[in-house]
């Protein structure tokens, strides 16, 4: 039997991270994977999607170029199977990376299925990627859950036939005719990466705008910018059940406002839930609540060997906090440095076409607290002048009126996660609005917008 400081369950963003930094500061280190090394970002998530992103958008820059003078013929088809396998050898390379990363570091490798046996002894079994394998036991005086989380299906009738995210980047097919149910981040990147290679795509959703949680004027730019696009929305609707019409090839989707729809397929991007099934977190007490791990922001669970970061604590879900929550927690740890990061601001984006940047509140969150000065601009981006591209940008200011410190920055548009990313650090210093005037513009950019703004569009006070 083996025995660690530190092992962590799940080479995803957050225990790759955790895993690295423990042994770097002298840590004996084990970390066990069971399907992909690098996790859900590089092989279900962030990585694939915005290499489909750019897929989509090289088309939409091709149909541009004549305007631009290229003698170039519209683009007629999408080659789906030359780009996933395209896809896919890049995946496998960064597999690679992370794999010979983590040996470098001098941590051990198990490729299997983990659980927890008790508070430190864990066991490892077969599993998707290693079906051989031996079962094995460890030992480890803290032992770290990062095993991330898995896509949600809806619990109506035939929702088997449904694929969810996971399923579309390996789909045989592209598929010509789309139901998209959901409207957050995963539903509403699909939307614009599918209709961009040329399939009939129609979005379905409860509320009256996409993006729950985004700042009203965001959310209503974006439904604009998904009619632009072509997609047809069905807000205020909610799925009743699916049915096979076509052999496993064809299903149609049953709404409840009665209408009914024939697709190929219906992608459910309903939201996601942590992976735990299999770990014996009951067996061993680790509190849970709504199916997710209960622990703070320093990992901590109510059982003082386990920790747990990233998805499986459900709160941010995303790939840079997954990654910033094992960093604190290895040098917590191993080696105390103090780093933070601030979770207050975080940056955020949604990679449709154009794409959604937002850092820190939206107008309705800081009304809550704050009197406001809110300034917006919409204009025509220039690269958009000669293709006659339809759509305008959106760039929008939340500012405390009485400090004059910039609360949030929201931005629809062409590189709006570039430019928020940027502002992200402006926000998070605390500047304020007059800073960002002291700043001399850069032109003729798109951001350049966001130190132009003099007139406020409106105030609003605290509710
Ligand atoms: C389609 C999609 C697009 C996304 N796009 C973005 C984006 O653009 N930007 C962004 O910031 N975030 C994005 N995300 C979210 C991001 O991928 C996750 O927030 C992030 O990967 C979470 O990291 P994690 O370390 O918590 O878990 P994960 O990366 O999910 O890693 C967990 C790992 O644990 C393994 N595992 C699970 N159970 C066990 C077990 N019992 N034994 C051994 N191993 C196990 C899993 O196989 C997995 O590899 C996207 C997600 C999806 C689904
Ligand atoms: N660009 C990015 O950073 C990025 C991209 C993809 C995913 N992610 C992460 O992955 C998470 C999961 O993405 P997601 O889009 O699946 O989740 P989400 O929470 O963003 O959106 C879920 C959608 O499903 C709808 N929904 C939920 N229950 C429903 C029901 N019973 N009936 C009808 N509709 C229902 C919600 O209203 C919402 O529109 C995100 O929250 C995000 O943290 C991030």
């Amino acid at each position: 039997m083996q025995d660690y400081d530190l092992f962590v369950i799940g080479a995803g963003s957050g225990g790759v991270r955790c895993a690295r930094i423990a042994a770097q500061n002298g840590a004996r280190v084990g970390i066990a994977e069971r399907r992909h090394w690098g996790g859900t970002c590089v092989n279900l998530g962030c990585v694939p999607k915005k290499l489909m992103v750019y897929a989509a958008e090289t088309g939409r820059m091709i149909e541009d170029a004549p305007a631009f003078g290229w003698d170039v013929q519209r683009p007629s088809s999408f080659d789906w199977y030359g780009f996933l396998a395209a896809k896919d050898r890049e995946i496998e390379r960064l597999n690679g990376i992370y794999v010979s990363m983590l040996e470098k570091a001098g941590i051990d490798l198990y490729t299997g299925d983990a659980r927890l046996l008790d508070a430190n002894t864990l066991e490892i079994g077969p599993s998707v990627l290693a079906p051989e394998a031996p079962v094995q036991r460890i030992r480890a005086k803290k032992i770290v859950l990062a095993t991330g989380s898995t896509p949600v299906r809806l619990d109506i009738p035939g929702a088997e036939l449904a694929i969810t995210s996971d399923e579309l980047f390996h789909l045989p097919e592209r598929p010509q005719k789309v139901a998209i149910i959901g409207s957050g981040y995963i539903g509403v990147e699909f939307a614009g990466i599918l209709a961009g290679m040329g399939s009939q795509v129609d979005l379905f959703y409860r509320q009256p705008l996409p993006l729950r949680g985004f700042d009203e004027e965001v959310r209503a730019h974006l439904k604009e910018l998904i009619d632009l696009h072509g997609i047809t929305q069905h807000p205020g609707t909610t799925p009743v059940r699916l049915e096979d019409i076509g052999g496993g090839k064809a299903v149609r989707l049953v709404m409840d406002d009665g209408e009914s729809y024939e697709v190929d397929a219906v992608i459910m991007a309903t939201g996601r839930r942590a992976a735990v099934d299999s770990l014996g977190l009951e067996a061993v007490g680790v509190t849970m609540e709504k199916g997710h791990v209960v622990a703070g922001i320093d990992g901590k669970t109510n059982i003082p060997s386990i920790y747990a970061i990233g998805d499986i604590r459900d709160q941010y879900n995303l790939t840079p906090t997954a990654i910033a929550e094992g960093h604190m927690l290895a040098e917590q740890l191993f080696n105390p440095q103090g780093r933070t990061w601030s979770f207050e601001t975080l940056p955020k984006a949604v990679f449709f076409s154009s794409p959604v940047g937002v850092v820190g509140l939206s107008e309705e969150e800081a009304a809550k607290d704050h009197d406001l000065v809110i300034y917006t601009s919409q204009f025509t981006p220039m690269r958009q002048t000669l293709p006659k591209r339809a759509g305008k940008v959106l760039m929008k200011l939340v500012v405390d009126r009485h400090s004059d410190v910039v609360l949030g920055a929201h931005m629809v548009g062409p590189d709006a996660p570039e430019i928020i990313q940027m502002l992200a650090i402006a926000v998070t210093a605390k500047l304020t609005k007059k800073q960002l005037d002291q700043t001399v513009a850069l032109h003729p950019s798109t951001a350049e917008e966001f130190v132009t703004m003099r007139s406020p569009t409106r105030m609003v006070d605290r509710h």
